[in-house]
């Protein structure tokens, strides 16, 4: 379980997370939903010791973020909005394989790992490309298979379907739904609500750092109007 218990956080002097309470089940699907600039980046950084709060406290399965950050990066595998910043290896295969290498992982669960990742994302084949030479969607995909990789308890994804063309972007969804069904939380941060809307158990709704509706799809679904957030069609 992911908590974020009376979580405020600002930039120098802009207070950017108010008071943000929210408790996340193992195996939840949780739409985290608002504008840009309402916070949902912010509040992710926070579920893996990224950022600290200024008050309050975020504990993953049970544990505080602040004093054990390995575990919660652990536990949470999460997607970087933009995915230049979370490479470490120069080409496709060995940039996936590097989180389970960090796990002490045996070679054949690590090549297992990378060969299912990479085509939950279309990108079997491909594992010795170098990544600068990726298109900027193509490397969003790898970092949603970097993550994937790790197999990890809560999948944290901020706004991944951004540069992804309609395959792409359908199989992401389509292995997010698999996850989910098999058990893997999922918390993905979007301001467009479009086809994910039917996955998700729950939708979180910020606005100006606060979080303004938190409840079951289908109630919260019908609240969007003034929030602006891209709501199915
Ligand atoms: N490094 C930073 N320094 C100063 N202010 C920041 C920084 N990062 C974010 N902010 C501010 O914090 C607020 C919330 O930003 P955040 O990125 O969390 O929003 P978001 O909901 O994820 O938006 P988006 O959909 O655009 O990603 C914004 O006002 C933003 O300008």
């Amino acid at each position: 379980m992911i908590e974020f218990r009376s979580v405020t956080y600002g930039f120098d002097d802009h207070a950017v997370l108010e008071d943000c309470s929210l408790e996340i089940e193992d195996g939840e699907f949780v739409l985290l939903a608002g504008a840009n600039g309402s916070g949902k980046t912010t509040l992710l950084r926070h579920c893996n010791g990224l950022l600290s709060p200024d008050s309050g406290e975020v504990l993953v399965d049970g544990v505080s973020v602040a004093e054990n950050p390995v575990a919660a990066r652990t536990a949470t595998g999460m997607v970087f909005q933009h995915p230049r910043d979370q490479f470490v290896a120069a080409t496709v295969a060995s940039d996936v394989a590097f989180g389970p290498e960090n796990l002490g992982l045996p070679h054949a669960e690590i090549d297992r790992r990378v060969e299912d990742s990479l085509a939950a994302v279309n990108l079997e084949g491909r594992g010795d490309e170098r990544i600068d030479t990726l298109s900027g969607g193509e490397q969003s995909r790898v970092a949603i298979a970097g993550a994937l990789a790790m197999e990890p308890t809560h999948l944290l994804l901020d706004e991944p379907f951004t540069g992804l063309d309609e395959p792409s972007r359908e199989a992401v969804i389509e292995r997010l739904e698999s996850l989910s069904s098999d058990g893997t939380g999922v918390v993905l941060a979007t301001h467009d609500l479009r086809d994910v809307s039917r996955l998700a158990d729950r939708i979180v709704v910020m606005r100006g750092g606060e979080i303004l509706e938190d409840g079951p799809s289908s109630r919260v679904l019908e609240r969007l109007d003034g929030l602006d957030v891209r709501a199915p069609s």
